[in-house]
């Protein structure tokens, strides 16, 4: 018999995620009945989405939500061959069973060489939250200036390498001078530290002083309020994230921003990536081929042990990672 581990959410975060907020629990899986899978976790991914949707969606006591790449143990359903690998949305557990309705296979022509991880980064969720959230909610165009925060996270890296391959000038920020060093490795025109800047306002004018066409915000709160009065007429924001509310607990009050969305008649767009769930090849596929090519390039902070899923969710959020956070079983 397989005995599976899995992170539980015993309380719900108030504030900032803590170690006694998760539980650790041994579950007994059943035999396999014919069409059943058996799969074992080998990478599991730890996102920002997962601290707003446990209020909204989970309640206490149930398994953390989250994804996993995993590997196929014993198989009674022809479909699927054991030793193959799978996409699954299984929460923080090491093996699971499943019927395979759920899983979605790796691409077919995935390189041997290629870390399978990348399957829930940069050729995964994030990397298609870039390439929809840039291609068909901020619709840059070649010659315009996108800026871009959590700039040297999962979405972020991509997000600016994208622009870079669509001919945009690119400017990132992120909390850390190794994360600026990394942004300008991978082709960012200007990249600063937020955390370190004395002006953010000086700091956006600097780096593109006739402003911004495209915002793709992942952290709103403050930065969002002050880049989108730099932003030029007609600019387009893609609402991807808000990071930097997740954690609180009292609700963050403006400044407001009408005026300047009214004057310099601004599109405003929130977004959730599954919406284009019917175009998830088109975009593994584009993805695929520019890692395959080294157009984008990609770097993950691999937290090694199941046991240390908290930690490395809790680290991710307080800006621990440079690119993908994953956690290798
Ligand atoms: N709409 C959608 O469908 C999707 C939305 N998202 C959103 O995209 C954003 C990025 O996600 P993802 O790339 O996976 O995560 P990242 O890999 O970017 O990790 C999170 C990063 O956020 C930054 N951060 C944390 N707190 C703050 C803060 N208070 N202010 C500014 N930055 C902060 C940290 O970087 P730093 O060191 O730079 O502060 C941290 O590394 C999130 O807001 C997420 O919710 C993600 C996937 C899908
Ligand atoms: C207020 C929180 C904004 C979070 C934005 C974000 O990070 C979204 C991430 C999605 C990502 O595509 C993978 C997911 O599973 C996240 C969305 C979860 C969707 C639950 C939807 C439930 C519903 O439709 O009611």
């Amino acid at each position: 018999m397989v005995v599976a581990k899995a992170w539980i959410l015993k309380k719900h975060f108030d504030g900032f995620p803590k170690t006694s907020d998760f539980d650790l629990k041994k579950i007994e899986l059943p035999d396999l009945k014919d069409g059943e899978l058996l799969l074992e976790s080998v990478f599991l991914s730890v996102d920002p989405y997962m601290r707003p949707y446990s209020r909204r969606y989970m309640k206490e006591g149930d398994i953390m939500i989250g994804t996993q790449v995993a590997r196929i143990v014993e198989s009674k359903n022809p479909t699927f061959a054991v030793g193959a690998f799978v996409v699954g949305n299984k929460g923080w557990r090491t093996h699971f069973i499943s019927d395979g309705k759920d899983l979605q296979l790796l691409p077919s022509n995935w390189p041997e060489s290629l870390p399978k991880s990348l399957a829930l980064g940069t050729v995964g969720m994030p990397g298609l939250t870039a390439y929809f959230g840039l291609l068909e909610v901020c619709k840059m165009k070649p010659g315009e200036t996108v800026l871009v925060n959590a700039a040297a996270g999962a979405v972020g890296s991509v997000v600016g390498q994208l622009a870079k391959i669509g001919g945009c000038k690119v400017v990132g920020c992120a909390g850390s001078d190794d994360k600026v060093a990394y942004l300008k490795k991978i082709g960012f025109d200007e990249a600063f530290n937020y955390k370190t800047v004395k002006s953010l306002d000086e700091a956006l004018s600097k780096a593109s002083p006739d402003g911004y066409d495209c915002f793709f915000d992942n952290v709103g709160g403050e930065f969002a309020c002050v880049a989108i009065n730099q932003m030029k007429k007609y600019g387009r924001i893609a609402v991807c994230g808000a990071i930097s509310q997740y954690n609180d607990s009292v609700p963050q009050k403006g400044p407001y921003l009408q005026l300047p969305m009214i004057l310099k008649e601004l599109q405003m767009e929130g977004f959730i990536v599954s919406r284009w769930n019917h175009r998830r090849e088109e975009g593994l596929q584009a993805l695929l081929k520019w890692v395959v090519e080294g157009k984008v390039k990609y770097h993950e902070q691999v937290t090694e042990g199941f046991e240390n899923m908290p930690v490395a969710f809790m680290g991710m959020l307080k800006g621990e990672n440079l690119g993908k956070a994953v956690v290798k079983v």
